[in-house]
């Protein structure tokens, strides 16, 4: 069998244990995937005191997708995001993870109505330098991911709970299987939702997003 054939086989079956909710082994030809746990739901129902992930772009804009809802629930944190962003050049920035600990937010800055003030920390993963026409290609932006996720892993050092999005999926467009491959790699364990809508609306390829990977 060859390297490829090979991995095809490993690839296949990571999808089929997913969807039927069994571990899969870990080989030494390919990821294991067993860490990834899916779930259909809202990001924001993860528990507290766990990290939200999400993809960020380095010029300090949370203008759409989950972005936008982080800003609205988040105003303080979207402040020292944008300062960050403001102070360290796009170089420096992308393939960097901007932790926003819970305990520095806890006391003021958030709106005073809002219910989840200080709930989770804040992982910010640069894996684009711009949005919209001008984001980074999808191949940079996976290779940015990989250096982010690894910065967030060194910074994560109290093992709390990794919960995220499809992220790099919508504005960024690219496509899920890309990223997972990389958190498959680093062999992470983390949760990732997915919103009913997407599950109803996406096309056949997509369809077993309710229950796997794929
Ligand atoms: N509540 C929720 N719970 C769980 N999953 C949720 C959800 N709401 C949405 N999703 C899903 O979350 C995935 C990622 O989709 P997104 O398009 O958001 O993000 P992305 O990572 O592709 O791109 C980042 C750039 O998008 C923004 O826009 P701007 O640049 O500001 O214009 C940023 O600022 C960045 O730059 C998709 O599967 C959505 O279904």
């Amino acid at each position: 069998m060859t390297s490829t054939s090979s991995s095809k086989v490993v690839t296949l079956s990571i999808s089929s244990s997913s969807l039927s909710n069994e571990k899969s082994e870990s080989t030494a030809a390919g990821p294991s995937g067993d860490k990834l746990t899916y779930i259909t739901g809202d990001l924001f129902t993860s528990p507290a005191g766990s990290i939200l992930i999400h993809a960020c772009n380095t010029q300090g804009s949370w203008s759409a997708g989950i972005a936008l809802a982080f800003k609205k629930r988040f105003p303080a944190q979207l402040r020292a995001y944008q300062a960050h962003c403001k102070a360290t050049p796009d170089d420096e920035l992308i393939g960097t993870c901007l932790l926003l600990k819970m305990r520095d937010f806890e006391v003021n800055g958030n709106a005073k109505n809002s219910t989840d003030r200080g709930s989770w920390d804040i992982a910010c993963l640069f894996t684009s330098r711009a949005y919209g026409r001008r984001k980074d290609a999808p191949g940079e932006i996976v290779m940015n991911t990989e250096r982010a996720m690894r910065d967030l892993i060194r910074q994560n050092t109290e093992a709390k709970e990794m919960n995220a999005c499809r992220f790099n999926s919508g504005k960024f467009a690219v496509p899920w299987r890309q990223t997972e491959e990389i958190l498959q790699e680093l062999d992470v364990p983390m949760t990732i939702y997915t919103p009913p809508t997407e599950v109803v609306t996406t096309g056949p390829s997509r369809a077993p997003y309710s229950t796997g990977p794929h």
